[in-house]
């Protein structure tokens, strides 16, 4: 039988349920909620890629917590994670967000100007690597200094190393970058043939990242079990 990617899979699916409906579900912006049930209904399994409502409140304490001004996120998908963190920001913070699709930015964007805070996104439709080059050469020039609080790391998992040497140099020294899926289903800690083959080839890219993060001297690290897995590393230099 073909695995079926579902948001609890790191803890029992009924714990995954009792967070949900204790703490999470109960405290999810209306706009969250009709934006996360949009996307279900039409991205079906795909909507599996929106990180999970505990997750984005996680991410919001995150934002609240450091009281960042200025965000990035790279990997948006329908905005599930980005209207979280315009939510958290202040009025005049600003999330920077990455994406190549953006025909997935545009279906969420209604719940986005209906929840008040497009005034602090500013959407780049393009490959991450490209625009963090960009942004790396006008820092370069001295035209802009680009300095974010925070940025989270949710797209290609094979780009994960590159985004890691660009954000060292965007984010500010103890700023956070956090990474997702850096538990992959779990399948991190499982043995290769176990599992499922379409999994392979990204859970070896997880693997050689994780160790990758693990031993950076430039940053402190946390490796949080929420979601799929999410790695917390703070600059140091
Ligand atoms: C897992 S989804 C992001 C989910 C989002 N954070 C949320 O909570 O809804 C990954 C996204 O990364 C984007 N992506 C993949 N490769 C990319 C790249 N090289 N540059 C920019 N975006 C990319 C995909 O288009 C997709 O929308």
């Amino acid at each position: 039988m073909a695995f079926v990617p579902q948001k609890g899979i790191l803890r029992s699916v009924a714990l995954e349920e009792y967070v949900y409906e204790t703490s999470a579900y109960p405290r999810e912006h209306k706009e969250l909620k009709n934006l996360r049930e949009a996307t279900v209904k039409e991205y079906g399994n795909l909507s599996v890629m929106s990180i999970p409502v505990d997750e984005a409140q996680f991410l919001s304490m995150l934002v609240k917590a450091m009281n960042a001004k200025r965000t990035l996120e790279i990997g948006v998908f329908t905005g599930y994670s980005l209207l979280s963190t315009a939510l958290a920001l202040p009025d005049d913070g600003l999330v920077t967000a990455i994406d190549i699709d953006q025909k997935a930015y545009e279906f969420g964007l209604p719940f986005i100007r209906q929840a008040g805070v497009e005034h602090k996104i500013n959407f780049i439709n393009s490959n991450a690597t490209l625009a963090l080059t960009q942004m790396l050469n006008k820092q370069d020039n001295n035209i802009n200094i680009a300095e974010f609080d925070m940025a989270f790391v949710d797209a290609d998992k094979f780009s994960y190393k590159q985004y890691h040497e660009q954000l060292l140099k965007l984010v500010k020294i103890g700023g956070i970058i956090a990474y997702d899926n850096t538990l992959w289903y779990g399948f991190v800690a499982e043995e290769e043939d176990t599992v499922p083959e379409h999994f392979r080839e990204t859970r070896m890219a997880i693997l050689e990242i994780n160790q990758f993060l693990a031993s950076d001297p430039r940053v402190d690290i946390s490796q949080v079990s929420i979601g799929d897995g999410l790695t917390l590393c703070r600059r140091l230099y």
